[in-house]
């Protein structure tokens, strides 16, 4: 017998619970029906035999009317008695072939899976699809498992790769992360979730309708996306040299006629001349490092640079970032001295997963750190040796591992969306004789992507559809012309007679950023398409 279809893509799960004062279950449900649900799950934990079959039929009828199909959590005899359109099995639950015999045979059968384990578990009993997570902390159950991130989730889809079974992602998404969600947890083979299971963001909500609405757009805008990274190089022609040159010089030029704000929270060795150098460009930047700050200054920044230089932040760097994924501007990560400490490590997997960076930047030591390679070592923030053997099939890795642009900054440096990877030659060795130059790449990267998401935004109309973009603008042609910029102003000030050594080359380099332009970066880039 052919299974049922379902649209997966936003599975309410329901919870009576849950609901505000004065808000009738039903009432609620088809509030939530109207506002584009387009699955429901019965989940009662605590109510008699008798309670449960109650909701489930009427849960069951008003769901036919809008033809959403009803699973019912755990109780395969309220399924049977009910006519439910599927159940719901958690890990301690009825094991799927037990499930399926006694059920008809149509009946679709879900399983909570936590990790990649789990999953080919899931697929070896005939689970048809996988309820996967927790994606993030939340207040409607206890989490037994430890939270996996988007990432998590991503890993977890990669084990689904050529089979038709389906997927959802559970625990802590609402409107305000539900994009980053589907976004950052494409795995690096490109499958994607099915959809979003969603609880206290529907049930608690005193306008379930407003808020299933809101949930529905997002997803809908997200599956109507053809791009599926922070480059345009995927849906237009292949990139070209020629073309690149052209569009940082623009990004320069966005960057001064917009003059964006660019958040930065760094390292107190740099925050100085990281501030300077953004000024330079032509953009302007604010040091701010409180969490309580972080949702108002958001709304009006361009880019947030998070780096970590010397963490004394961690939960503004948390807040920071969540705020700037809900309003969809670009996060350049610069996870400086990663590989130092255990602490460092740990801190860069929880922003990792609490957020969707936009750019992911190091050195050689701090990236194979980020990638548990231990191909390159480092000492402290400095990396040391060669680099790696390939560094076009590292980067292409790590960006599409992490869904974001990586730059591999070194002697030469590398940037890559996971497609192409530019690998950039410009520079001097004075470059490597200062503190803080991969910093100040750094900054100069968040200040071309502010500039290129501001132009982007400014050019869209007011009326546009939603195009489920989680940042806006060419991030890869953006991250090349923030290295490019440092990278070329330091072989300006380097040739220049007043420079004679580490200490009078910094200003210099201050001042040629000032003086960059759109031509400077087209005539002297040293750009190869790899
Ligand atoms: N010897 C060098 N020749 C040319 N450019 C260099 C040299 N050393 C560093 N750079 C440039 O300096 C910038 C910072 O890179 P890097 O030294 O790797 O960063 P970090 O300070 O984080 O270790 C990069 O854009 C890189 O191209
Ligand atoms: C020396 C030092 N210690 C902590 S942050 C920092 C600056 C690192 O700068 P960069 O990574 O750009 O060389």
């Amino acid at each position: 017998m052919t299974k049922k279809e379902f649209d997966y893509s936003l599975y309410l799960v329901t919870g009576r619970d849950l609901l505000p004062p004065a808000k009738d279950y039903l009432e609620s449900l088809e509030e939530a029906l109207k506002g584009g649900v387009t699955l429901v799950q019965v989940r009662e934990k605590t109510a008699d035999t008798g309670e449960i079959l109650d909701v489930a039929r009427k849960t069951k009828e008003l769901c036919d009317k809008y033809d959403v199909p009803v699973i019912i959590d755990d109780r395969i005899d309220i399924a049977l008695a009910m006519g439910a359109d599927g159940v719901h099995l958690g890990q301690t639950d009825m094991p799927v072939p037990i499930a399926r015999a006694l059920l008809p045979p149509d009946t679709v059968i879900g399983k909570t899976c936590n990790t990649p384990e789990h999953v080919r578990v899931a697929i070896s009993e005939g689970a048809d699809y996988v309820g996967v997570g927790p994606v993030r902390g939340t207040q409607t159950k206890k989490v037994k498992h430890p939270v996996v991130g988007p990432r998590g989730i991503g890993e977890m889809l990669q084990v689904l790769d050529g089979t038709d079974v389906k997927a959802v992602a559970i625990a802590g998404i609402n409107s305000t992360n539900v994009l980053h969600c589907l976004w950052g947890s494409v795995s690096p083979t490109g499958h994607q979730l099915d959809g979003v299971a969603v609880v206290s963001d529907i049930m608690a909500s005193q306008d379930p309708y407003a808020s299933s609405k809101r949930l529905s757009d997002a997803i809908k805008a997200f599956y109507r996306s053809p791009l599926r990274t922070f480059s345009q190089g995927l849906s237009t022609a292949p990139y070209k040299v020629e073309g690149i040159k052209t569009a940082v010089g623009s990004i320069l030029r966005s960057v001064k006629q917009f003059s964006p704000l660019v958040h930065q929270i760094t390292n107190n060795v740099v925050t100085n001349q990281s501030a300077n150098a953004t000024l330079a460009l032509g953009a302007s930047p604010i040091m701010a490092t409180a969490p309580e700050e972080m949702a108002d200054l958001s709304k009006v920044t361009g880019a947030l640079l998070v780096n970590f230089g010397t963490i004394q932040n961690l939960d503004g760097m948390l807040e920071a970032g969540r705020n700037t994924n809900i309003n969809r501007k670009p996060i350049v990560f610069d996870p400086v001295g990663v590989g130092a400490t255990a602490y460092r490590r740990e801190s860069a997997q929880g922003l990792l997963s609490a957020w969707q960076a936009t750019v992911l930047k190091g050195n050689a030591g701090e990236l194979a750190a980020i990638a548990n390679s231990s191909e390159v070592q480092a000492k402290g923030v400095d990396s040391l040796g060669q680099g790696f053997a390939d560094p076009a099939s590292f980067v292409r890795k790590l960006a599409r591992q992490h869904r974001c642009i990586v730059v591999l900054t070194g002697v030469t440096d590398w940037v890559s969306d996971g497609h192409a990877v530019a690998r950039l030659s410009n520079g001097h060795a004075l470059l490597g004789e200062i503190t803080g130059s991969g910093c100040m790449v750094g900054t100069a990267v968040a200040t071309f992507c502010a500039g290129a998401s501001t132009a982007a935004a400014a050019g869209r109309a007011a009326d546009a559809e939603d195009d489920g973009m989680l940042v806006r603008g060419d991030m890869f042609v953006a991250a090349i012309g923030g290295v490019l910029a440092i990278t070329i102003a330091a072989e300006i000030a380097a040739a220049r007679e007043d420079v004679k050594g580490s200490g009078t080359f910094l200003p210099a380099l201050i001042d040629e950023l000032g003086k960059l332009t759109a031509e400077d970066l087209a005539s002297r880039a040293n750009i190869a398409l790899v």
